[in-house]
């Protein structure tokens, strides 16, 4: 994984080469732009201000291209365990709720999701997700299985724990959580960013998933992503938005909502 972009861009706009990685010069108007923790901060914000989104329906968006680029890498059919388990990590802020929305749509697409949720957020989009999962019939563990039993009962892990506002060293209780989790061989699948990497510079002793989807754009770490499976997800980026900072995003195919890089 060299972090370039093999597919056709769908736009023209500059392409800063201080984030890319050492694609040939002929080719780098094709590669897609690496964002840093604060670009990809600004993004956000703007989604939600200047163009008019709400919270809630990005994050559906972003947890369906999860649950989507899960089916491709890990189809039902392709599962080791006997039942088709997925055990879903999700942490206190926006990648947890992504992790929930992701869970809803694994359940629907046949997997049989059990999902950790240690730090709650008092809001009502959060508690609306945790409630949505409960309907959907989700089991929701009260403690972190050893690594073992992890290895052991699940297919694959979901890491929705921190995306791109994780900052400093990682504070209780997913410390512990991502200690147990460098201890499994099961697949992870990290939604955005690995969990525990600088967002920017990576880990070189942190959590090593098998697959990273990236949402809007990769965010600088991905370049030292070494996984087998590289998604692009959040189909929902408006053209103005992708010209003001040169996002040069690939084009996804026909009515797909992911695209591996
Ligand atoms: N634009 C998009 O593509 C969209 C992406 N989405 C997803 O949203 C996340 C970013 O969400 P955000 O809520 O801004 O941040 P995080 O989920 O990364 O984490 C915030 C919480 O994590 C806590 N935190 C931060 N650092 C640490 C640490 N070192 N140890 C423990 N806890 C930490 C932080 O706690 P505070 O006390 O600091 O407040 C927060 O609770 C993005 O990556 C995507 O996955 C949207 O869903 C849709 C649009
Ligand atoms: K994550």
């Amino acid at each position: 994984q060299t972090g370039t972009c093999s597919v056709p861009a769908s736009s023209n706009g500059p392409t800063k080469t201080s984030c890319v990685s050492s694609r040939p010069a002929s080719t780098m108007a094709q590669t897609i732009k690496y964002l840093g923790q604060e670009e990809a901060q600004h993004i956000d914000e703007e989604l939600f201000t200047e163009y008019g989104f709400s919270v809630d329906q990005l994050m559906e968006l972003a947890g369906l291209s999860c649950a989507t680029a899960i089916t491709r890498g890990y189809p039902l059919t392709s599962l080791v365990k006997p039942r088709p388990s997925v055990l879903v990590v999700c942490g206190p802020g926006n990648n947890g709720g992504d992790g929930l929305v992701c869970a809803r749509h694994l359940k629907l697409f046949g997997y049989e999701p059990t999902i950790i949720y240690p730090k709650r957020p008092n809001k009502p989009l959060f508690q609306g997700l945790t409630t949505q999962c409960q309907k959907m019939e989700l089991s929701f563990l009260t403690e972190m299985p050893e690594a073992a039993v992890i290895d052991e009962a699940y297919n694959l892990v979901v890491d929705a724990i921190f995306g791109f506002s994780f900052k400093g060293a990682v504070r209780e209780p997913f410390g512990s959580i991502l200690e147990v989790l460098n201890k499994t061989t099961v697949p992870i699948a990290s939604v955005d960013i690995p969990s525990g990497w600088d967002v920017e510079r990576g880990s070189v002793d942190g959590l090593q998933p098998d697959m990273l989807i990236s949402l809007t754009a990769p965010k600088k770490s991905a370049l030292q992503f070494r996984g087998r499976y590289h998604f692009l997800g959040g189909r929902f980026v408006p053209p103005g938005l992708e010209r003001k900072y040169g996002l040069n995003l690939p084009q996804y195919p026909g009515t797909d909502c992911v695209l591996q890089l």
